[in-house]
């Protein structure tokens, strides 16, 4: 049975702007960054991966719930968003892999959404004015005055300069086992990866190579690391202000330091553009999607790509420069978006280290990005190769 609540909604924006709607999922008064996704599919997906940590996600796609929920598709073990908007929620899902509808989901993890919204001309909005602050009341939350609202909306902080990382992280190490993920045979080799907020299709693509991960808090040092028997370092996607992460860009100095390979996705691209030196800044209103088109500059292919960011990092994307931390030597841009020219992706010539922007461990798709798992495994036979000499 369709359990839609349906009470009087109200999304607010800090700007004033404030739109009107029917209350979805749980009901009362949500706070976060208002962003917009284009993916046309994923929103399970995309409601739990942590890296949505206090936002409330717009999704473009004007309809959404139609395919329910289901217990194989969840990136981590809740959803992580701080609120949700959409067009029109479906009243009765339809597919074969559905379990429950979206909207008890919503319920079950306290997410307070909104439907009726127009979600083109806040997209819109938000494209000319940025991200920003917003917030949803609904149910008695709604009846407040608009005045009133927009104070609240006001008062919390800005994504800019939050850390967020404690959160969203593990509290406790635990081990991804190759077996449990399809792989047949011993492990091949053994890696760490750093859990900013990892959605659990990472751990995944990497065990499914004959990895075993040991999957480490964000406070892990490199004396963790190498208590694992680690040969190489993978840091997370991630929610938060990069520049905040100055642990993690310690660490991660280390570890370059130390000759470890490392392969980071997302929030982990932008902390090893920060370890090298170059700074990040947040985009007006980011890249969410998984159709989003990168340039490989290596091959000149074109990669369709998911990606979930709002910040990026500051780096020329034409040529090789030396790294502004010299001692890790020449770095070069290896992917840039076609949208807009952003950094998305870091590929370090002298040292085994490289990162993308984007996912591709792509949950839900697109696939185009799968070699850079296998970019990895070669890293790390490279450095054992090395070793061995
Ligand atoms: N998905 C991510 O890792 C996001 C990284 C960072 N929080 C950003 O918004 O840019």
């Amino acid at each position: 049975m369709n359990s839609l609540s349906n009470l009087p909604a109200v999304l607010v924006l800090e700007d004033g702007r404030i739109f009107r709607g029917r209350s979805y999922g749980a009901v009362g008064t949500t706070l976060g960054e208002a962003v917009f996704t284009t993916g046309m599919t994923g929103y399970q997906e995309t409601l739990t991966d942590p890296s949505y940590a206090h936002q409330i996600i717009v999704q473009t796609f004007p309809h959404i719930g139609n395919t329910g929920v289901n217990s194989e598709d969840p990136e981590s073990t809740r959803m992580w968003a701080a609120g949700y908007v959409v067009r029109d929620a479906a009243r009765r899902p339809s597919n074969w892999r559905s379990e429950r509808t979206l909207d008890e989901d919503l319920v079950e993890y306290g997410i307070v959404g909104i439907q009726g919204v127009d979600t083109r001309a806040l997209t819109r909005h938000l494209r000319d004015a940025g991200a920003m602050k917003s917030g949803i009341f609904s149910g008695d939350d709604a009846a407040k005055s608009d005045a009133e609202l927009v104070e609240l909306v006001k008062a919390q902080p800005s994504m800019a300069g939050r850390n967020i990382s404690a959160e969203v992280s593990v509290d406790t190490a635990y081990i991804v086992e190759p077996a449990d993920h399809g792989y047949t045979g011993e492990p091949k080799r053994t890696v760490a990866a750093i859990d900013l907020g990892m959605k659990s299709m990472t751990p995944h693509r990497l065990a499914e190579r004959g990895l075993r991960v040991h999957v480490l808090p964000y406070n892990a040092t490199l004396e963790d690391i190498k208590a694992t028997g680690a040969e190489g370092v993978f840091f997370s996607n991630g929610p938060g202000d990069p520049a905040t992460a100055t642990a993690q860009v310690e660490l991660v100095r280390s570890v370059l330091d130390a000759g470890m390979p490392y392969f980071g996705i997302c929030f982990g691209n932008q902390i090893l553009g920060r370890a090298l030196g170059f700074d990040t800044y947040k985009l007006r209103f980011g890249h969410r999607g998984i159709n989003q088109p990168v340039m490989d500059k290596a091959t000149g292919r074109v990669e369709i790509t998911s990606q979930n960011h709002g910040f990026a990092v500051d780096a020329p994307i034409e040529g090789t420069v030396t790294a502004p931390v010299e001692r890790f030597g020449k770095v070069e841009v290896s992917h840039y978006s076609l949208n807009d020219h952003v950094v998305e992706g870091l590929s370090c010539l002298d040292i085994p280290a490289f990162s993308v922007q984007y996912h591709p461990e792509a949950a839900s798709g697109p696939h185009d990005a799968a070699y850079l798992f296998d970019r990895f495994m070669t890293a790390l036979d490279s450095a054992a190769e090395k070793d061995s000499k």
